[in-house]
C-alpha cells in the first residue's frame, strides 16, 4: 500500500491577466501548499478488478467514488500514458480521506488528482518524472499540474506554466471556509474586468516579513467578484482580518479565505476564536511549507 498526501493549495496571489479566445483566462499567481489536505491510499487489487474508489472522511458526503471523480481521472489518465509506451498496468484499488471541502478555491480535487498521479507512478513502477506527470495532468484541470509540484511555485498562462520559488520561507496561516460552494466557471465568468496587471518581479521571499510585504502588494482579482455572488466570503474575509492577522485574502476563486500570521501560537487564537464565532465553518490552522 502507498500513502500520498494531497495538500491543500493556496493562492497567495492571484491576478487575471487576459483571456484567450477559447474562454480561459490568463493568470499570473503566487502558490504555496499546506500542511494539511486530503489523503490517498492506493493499493494493488486482484486481477479483473479494474481500477476502484472508495471516499472516506469529514467531506466525502456528496462526492462518488464512481463517474467524473478526478482521481479515477487521473487513473485513467496515468494508465493511459502507460500504455501508449506500451506498459500494460495492473488492477487497483483507491481510497480517498476526503478532509478538504469541495469546490472551495483551495485545489481539493485537483490536489487529489495529482496524488494519484504520484501514487500510482510509483506502484506501477512507471518512472515518469514529475514534470512528465504535470504536462500529462493538464487535461484533467488547470490547478493539476500545480499540484502535481507541490512546492511553491508561480504560475501564468492558464495556471500550467509553472515556475517553482527558489527562495519561500514558509508562513503560518487559518484556511477559513465559510460553507458555501463556489463554481469557478461562474465567478471567471462575472468577472467585470480582465486586463489586469501580472505580479511583476518576485523577490526573495525566505523571511516572513518580505514574503507577507510582497504579497500584500499583489491581489485576487477574483476576490471581490466572488464575494458579490457568495456574501458569506465577505463575512470570513472580515472575520479572519478581525483577529490581527498579518494579512487576509481569498484562495482561487473561493469560498476558502486565509490569514497570514506571525507565530503558530498565534493561528492556533486565531483559529479558536473564529471557531468559537462560527462554529458551522471549517477553520484549520496550518504551516505554508517553505521550499526546500
Ligand atoms: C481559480 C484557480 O483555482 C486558480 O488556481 C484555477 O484557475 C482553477 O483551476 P481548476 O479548478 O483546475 O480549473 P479547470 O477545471 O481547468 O476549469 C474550470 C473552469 O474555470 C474557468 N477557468 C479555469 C482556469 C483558467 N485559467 N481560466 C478559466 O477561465 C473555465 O471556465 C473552466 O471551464
Ligand atoms: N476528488 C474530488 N474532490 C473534490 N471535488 C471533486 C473530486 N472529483 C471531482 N470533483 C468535482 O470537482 C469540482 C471542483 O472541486 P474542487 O474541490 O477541486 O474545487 P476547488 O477547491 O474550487 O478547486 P480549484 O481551487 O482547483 O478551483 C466539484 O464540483 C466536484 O464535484
Amino acid at each position: 500500500m502507498i500513502a500520498e498526501a494531497a495538500p491543500a493549495k493556496i493562492n497567495l496571489a492571484l491576478h487575471v491577466t487576459g483571456r484567450r479566445a477559447d474562454g480561459y483566462h490568463l493568470l499570473d499567481t503566487l502558490v504555496a501548499f499546506a500542511d494539511i489536505g486530503d489523503r490517498l491510499n492506493v493499493e494493488a487489487a486482484p486481477t479483473g478488478a479494474g481500477i476502484t474508489l472508495e471516499i472516506t472522511g469529514p467531506f466525502a458526503k456528496g462526492l462518488s467514488g464512481a463517474g467524473d471523480n478526478l482521481v479515477l481521472a487521473a487513473a485513467k489518465a496515468l494508465r493511459a500514458a502507460a500504455a501508449e509506451h506500451g506498459k500494460l498496468v495492473p488492477p487497483v484499488r483507491l481510497s480517498l480521506e476526503k478532509n478538504l471541502p469541495v469546490a472551495s478555491g483551495i485545489g481539493g480535487g485537483s490536489a487529489d488528482a495529482a496524488a494519484t498521479l504520484r501514487a500510482l507512478n510509483r506502484l506501477w513502477g512507471l518512472d515518469f518524472s514529475l514534470e512528465a506527470l504535470a504536462d500529462l495532468s493538464a487535461p484533467l484541470g488547470a490547478d493539476v499540474p500545480m499540484c502535481v509540484v507541490g512546492r511553491p511555485l508561480r504560475a501564468t498562462g492558464i495556471g500550467t506554466d509553472l515556475d517553482p520559488l527558489a527562495a519561500f520561507g514558509g508562513c503560518d496561516a487559518v484556511l477559513v471556509n465559510p460553507g458555501v460552494s463556489v463554481s469557478t466557471p461562474a465567478v471567471f465568468k462575472a468577472l467585470a474586468k480582465r486586463e489586469n496587471a501580472g505580479i511583476g518581479a518576485v523577490p526573495d521571499l525566505s523571511g516572513r516579513d518580505a514574503l507577507v510585504a510582497f504579497i500584500a502588494t499583489c491581489r485576487n482579482d477574483l476576490e471581490a467578484t466572488a464575494a458579490t455572488l457568495a456574501p458569506a466570503i465577505a463575512d470570513a474575509l472580515r472575520t479572519v482580518s478581525g483577529t490581527g492577522p498579518l494579512l487576509t485574502r481569498m484562495s482561487g476563486s473561493g469560498a476558502t479565505v486565509f490569514g497570514l500570521y506571525d507565530s503558530a501560537d498565534a493561528a492556533a487564537r486565531a483559529a479558536a476564536a473564529i471557531t468559537s464565532a462560527h462554529p458551522e465553518w471549517w477553520v484549520a490552522p496550518t504551516k505554508l511549507a517553505p521550499a526546500d
